[in-house]
């Protein structure tokens, strides 16, 4: 994916780590870099420029926090201002209860009908009963191609192949689906019309039709910077909630998409990375600029700059050991926990010490939280941040798209809460407390 693009920012970022010295013509050298490197890929020039002009000035001023050389410091500064030109990370925020309505919008050919039975089965597997509303009326295959692709997960599609009108298709799809228990109802538009004018005004018509939660712009990745103007099209008609970008795997210039559709300030939730069913990813600015950049190459920094970063902030361990601990701080205890890994190699060469944390209870441990993981990611942000809000029929849910029984999601919420307890009575000292509970210790 982009290769081009993670090519020359990794040759940048190796003349980094090869220089013998950072000095100000080393940095205005791999501004230069990075600007060639971006435009290549069909990133808007004014983009470009900001982001190399607060990667001089950062790389240029700052002092590197202590612990961080200078070069891993200006790697630093270039992951984050690149992950800043993609935006934040963002989830849909579905509420509970009731049926979430999604539409999709797009040109022809952008990959809305791929996107939504790509998306059916992901949230299929996060638990969600899902539907799906095919209103493409223009495309004759699309509503054969929906139930062809969502079938394999189970997925219902309501559509009526002798109905033009979409807005009605809509409606009576909402109506069909009323009496089922369904999480999230997902709408399929037509992006084929003589004029855009017309595609534009029937969105309008069925988005009050559907009165949508959410609605969701599905571009072709490999169309770069154009779509800029096409998102800002479809936005004023209907707004835009989220962003999809589709084809990544096929191109070269998808740079410019990301950027462009990034700068419209609807944030990029999901990309397509192929044609087959499983071929969309959940979007992460972060993550996605690591890859640009070669994971490999910069993960230690990374992993340093963090660490770095966690002593001196230490916010989370104020909420912990104040009893306010959420899901998120749970699971981030957990996993501290489970890098006993390096703790058993530490105690190993330590005379006295070795052997005392012993490989199978490692092995329960990280297994139990691997099973953790599955059911925390299953979570809604609402439910991470507030576990208490987790009820029979919410566990119920977590359970199906975690792959775990109910019974595991309640093991997991009952050791939440008794660590959560004991957090606060013992001020959020003693690790070893929260082993003992789990049945560790
Ligand atoms: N390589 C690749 N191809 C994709 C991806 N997503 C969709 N496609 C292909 O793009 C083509 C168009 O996708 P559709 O889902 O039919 O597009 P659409 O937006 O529904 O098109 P209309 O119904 O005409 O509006 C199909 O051949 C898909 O297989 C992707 O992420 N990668």
């Amino acid at each position: 994916m982009l290769d081009g693009l993670k090519n020359s920012l990794s040759d940048a970022i190796k003349k980094i780590v090869k220089s013998s010295g950072i000095d100000e013509e080393l940095i205005k050298e791999l501004s230069k870099d990075v600007q060639r490197a971006l435009l290549q890929s069909d990133v808007n020039v004014r983009l470009v420029l900001e982001i190399t002009k607060h990667l001089e000035e950062r790389a240029l001023n700052e002092t590197p926090p202590p612990g961080l050389s200078r070069k891993d410091h200006i790697i630093k500064i270039l992951y984050d201002e690149l992950s800043k030109l993609l935006g934040k990370e963002s989830e849909f925020d579905f509420k509970a209860g009731r049926q979430n309505k999604i539409i999709l919008l797009g040109i022809q050919g952008s990959g809305k009908t791929t996107v939504a039975s790509k998306l059916a089965k992901f949230l299929t597997r996060q638990g969600y009963k899902v539907g799906v509303i095919g209103a493409d009326t223009y495309r004759p295959g699309a509503l054969v191609q929906l139930r062809t692709m969502c079938e394999k997960s189970n997925v219902e599609v309501y559509g009526e192949e002798n109905n033009k009108d979409s807005p009605s298709i809509v409606k009576n799809g909402l109506k069909h689906f009323e009496v089922q228990p369904l999480d999230v109802i997902l709408i399929d538009t037509a992006g084929r019309h003589k004029e855009e004018q017309d595609l534009l005004e029937e969105m309008a018509r069925i988005n009050k039709a559907a009165e949508p939660d959410l609605a969701l712009l599905v571009i072709d990745g490999t169309i770069g910077q154009q779509c800029f103007n096409q998102a800002e099209a479809f936005h004023k008609t209907v707004p835009v909630g989220g962003v999809i970008i589709t084809k990544l795997d096929s191109s070269a210039k998808g740079g410019g998409a990301l950027a462009a559709s990034a700068a419209t300030g609807a944030q990029i939730m999901y990309i397509g990375t192929g044609e087959r069913i499983d071929d969309l990813e959940k979007f992460s600015p972060t993550r996605f600029v690591g890859r640009l950049l070669g994971m490999g190459d910069i993960q230690a920094v990374l992993d340093l700059a963090k660490r770095l970063e966690n002593e001196g902030d230490d916010v989370r361990m104020k909420r912990i050991s104040s009893g306010k601990m959420n899901m998120e701080d749970f699971f981030y205890q957990l996993e501290e926990v489970t890098k006993v890994g390096s703790l058993k190699g530490l105690l190993d060469s330590m005379p006295g010490f070795s052997g005392m944390v012993k490989n199978d209870q490692l092995d329960q441990m990280e297994d139990r939280v691997s099973k953790w993981r599955y059911i925390i990611q299953s979570m809604t942000k609402d439910e991470k941040a507030d576990p208490d809000l987790i009820n029979s029929s919410r566990i119920k849910r977590i359970a199906r798209g975690s792959g775990w029984p109910e019974g595991e999601v309640k093991e997991l919420l009952k050791n939440y809460k008794n660590s959560k307890s004991m957090m606060k009575a013992s001020k959020g000292r003693q690790m070893q407390g929260t082993l003992r509970k789990m049945g560790l210790g």
